[in-house]
């Protein structure tokens, strides 16, 4: 489904990624793991096409779209949910899922300004969409509530919905895990796993190795920019040069 070759990108002269390859097949969790400062936020970015790369290749369902802007990207299939990010206050959760999808609508901004039938009934459509993506992740009880009264876990749940609605072929999640506590990351681990069981893709971008390791079928370890080990999370947790990566880190 993504196919990323010899990708770098460097910044002041320093690889923040190095010629890194990978690819993530259709109905696979990846994860990409690695130390602070390994790459991984700045890979990200360059597979969404928010960073240009200097050099590389990335096809995603067998077109090249490393010059494409994110919103083209976007438009073939992927989604993104970026790290950190918030919710809308002032706004219900309903309305949250909502924000960004009147672009896709027939009637358009005129419409909408003047709050025309057609608009009502897009309104309508997209309030439908938005509740469909809220029951997914298991928020449908939740749409009429004020975004900023969710607890963090659910927060990340909203933005997965929001993500969703886009109807991706492939999911990019940049550490989703991270500020999550135990039960809670739980439940978001449970909820990517139920998403891969319903045909999603999922490129997932994390600091903590052990969420990684008990979602993803494959992982790529990042250090310094380059890819140090590529395998199951059996391998991944056997092999001495990404032992050494971490433990450099804690030392
Ligand atoms: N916009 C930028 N300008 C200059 N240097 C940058 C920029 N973005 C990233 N870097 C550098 O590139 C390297 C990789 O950073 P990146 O944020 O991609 O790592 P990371 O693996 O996501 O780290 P973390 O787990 O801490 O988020 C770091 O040395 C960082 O300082």
């Amino acid at each position: 489904m993504l196919t990323v070759t010899g990708i770098s990108r460097s910044f002041g002269g320093v690889y923040a990624v190095g010629d890194v390859t990978l690819s993530v097949a259709e109905g696979e969790v990846c994860g990409v793991i690695g130390p602070n400062g390994a790459g991984k936020s700045t890979l990200f970015n360059l597979i969404t096409g928010h960073l240009p790369a200097d050099r590389g290749e990335i096809t995603f369902l067998g077109r090249r779209v490393d010059r494409l802007p994110p919103h083209r990207r976007a438009r073939l299939g992927m989604s993104i949910v970026f790290q950190g990010a918030r919710v809308f206050r002032g706004m219900t959760v309903r309305e949250n899922v909502m924000v960004g999808m009147h672009s896709r609508t027939r009637a358009g901004f005129v419409a909408a300004a003047l709050r025309l039938p057609r608009h009502r009934a897009d309104e309508r459509e997209i309030a439908r969409e938005a509740d469909l993506a809220l029951d997914r992740v298991g928020l449908a009880e939740w749409a009429d509530r004020a975004a900023d009264e969710l607890p963090i876990g659910q927060q990340r749940a909203l933005q997965l919905a929001r993500a969703l609605c886009a109807r991706p072929r492939l999911l990019l999640l940049d550490e989703p895990a991270s500020g999550l506590r135990g039960g809670e990351r739980e439940r978001l681990a449970a909820l990517v796993e139920e998403l891969r069981a319903s045909g999603l893709t999922v490129l997932l971008i994390e600091h903590d190795v052990a969420f990684v390791t008990r979602l993803a079928d494959r992982v790529v370890v990042l250090d310094l920019g380059r890819v140090i080990a590529d395998g199951s999370p059996a391998e991944i947790r056997a092999d001495p040069l990404v032992l050494a990566a971490y433990l450099g880190q804690a030392s």
